[in-house]
């Protein structure tokens, strides 16, 4: 018996002869938080729909906490608390009566719903907000309501697809701090298009591309591909770039703009110190030297462009 929150095993989707989604395998751990990431279309919410038990796979497994989805549908739903990328709302009900008939079909025991109403709004800010009708609520609120009615249950795995867009930023942080705090007792996973978002609240990444894993890995092993081996240096007097690739380690450099050159070194190296050294020493007027970060979106980029696959990955 393992201690899986989420096995994925081998998913594939198949719609009209075409694979939507084709092999996925993932497994999720209690106190991880999963971020999902692809580009549109790339398969993420028809696999959050095959986690959820709401669209049944054309192969391959799920099993919550052990429970197999096909198998037994209603003890693994019961342990799961999905957030779908169009809210369910009923608009014309208030918040209180919204959530209570939430609880009731995630089958909360009628003795505890009235508990569980008040401790999901306490944990998603709406204490103020219960008597409103969900109509009345802003775009944020509403999408607060929408988390409240995935946690109701206390459910050991919380799916959120894309469950910060259209809130301010105020808001974006009060929900990120509510993953982080789900995430931390359960297992979470969120869809995302906002790649910042994916370091701030995510410890797991996948990265899923036309239907297939492209990165699966620790959040650090992501962070390793960001900052890379560049460096950024500015100086007044620029020697050519042949004299930077004669600094062992210097494998490439480029001129960036008019006293701004790009280095990139191997591996293994660390050239800083005989950079700023052969700068003094040549008098290049050295002004700035700085690790050059790849943003997360050439990252992404770089990740979505690979033709094969890449197998699980693991921080060094
Ligand atoms: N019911 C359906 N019938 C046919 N094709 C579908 C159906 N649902 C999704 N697809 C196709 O499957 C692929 C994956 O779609 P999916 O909605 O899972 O992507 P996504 O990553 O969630 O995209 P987005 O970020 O735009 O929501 C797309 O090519 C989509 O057109």
């Amino acid at each position: 018996m393992n201690n899986f929150t989420v096995e994925a095993t081998e998913l594939t989707r198949l719609y009209g002869g075409r694979e939507a989604v084709s092999n996925v395998s993932f497994t999720l751990s209690k106190g991880q938080v999963l971020g999902f990431l692809g580009p549109n279309g790339a398969g993420k919410s028809t696999t959050m729909k095959m986690l959820t038990g709401n669209l049944a796979p054309s192969n391959g497994s799920v099993k919550i906490c052990g429970i197999d989805m096909m198998e037994s549908p209603k003890e693994a739903k019961a342990l799961i608390g999905y957030l779908p990328e169009m809210r369910p709302l009923y608009k014309e009900l208030t918040v209180d009566e919204y959530l209570t008939i939430a609880a009731r079909l995630h089958r909360v025991s009628s003795g505890s719903i009235k508990k569980a109403v008040e401790v999901a709004k306490e944990r998603c800010g709406l204490g103020h907000m219960s008597k409103r009708l969900i109509e009345n609520l802003s775009n944020g609120y509403q999408q607060r309501v929408g988390i409240a009615q995935a946690i109701i249950h206390n459910p050991m795995v919380v799916i959120l697809d894309e469950p910060t867009v259209g809130l301010d930023p105020i808001q974006i942080r009060d929900i990120r701090a509510l993953i982080r705090e789900v995430g931390a007792e359960r297992s979470v996973i969120i869809s995302t298009h906002i790649l910042p978002e994916v370091e701030m609240v995510c410890d797991h990444v996948q990265i899923i591309d036309k239907g297939k894993l492209v990165f699966n890995g620790a959040i650090d092993v992501l962070k390793k591909h960001r900052i890379g081996n560049k460096l950024l240096i500015g100086m007044h007097n620029a020697p050519n770039t042949d004299e930077m690739l004669k600094i062992a380690g210097v494998i490439e450099a480029e001129n960036v703009s008019a006293g701004l050159m790009r280095v990139r070194f191997a591996d293994d190296a660390a050239p800083a110190e005989s950079i700023v050294q052969t700068a003094v020493k040549n008098g290049w007027g050295l002004y700035q030297i700085a690790p050059d970060q790849t943003s997360l979106e050439d990252v992404f980029v770089q990740l979505t462009y690979q033709e094969q696959p890449v197998a699980e990955q693991t921080a060094a």
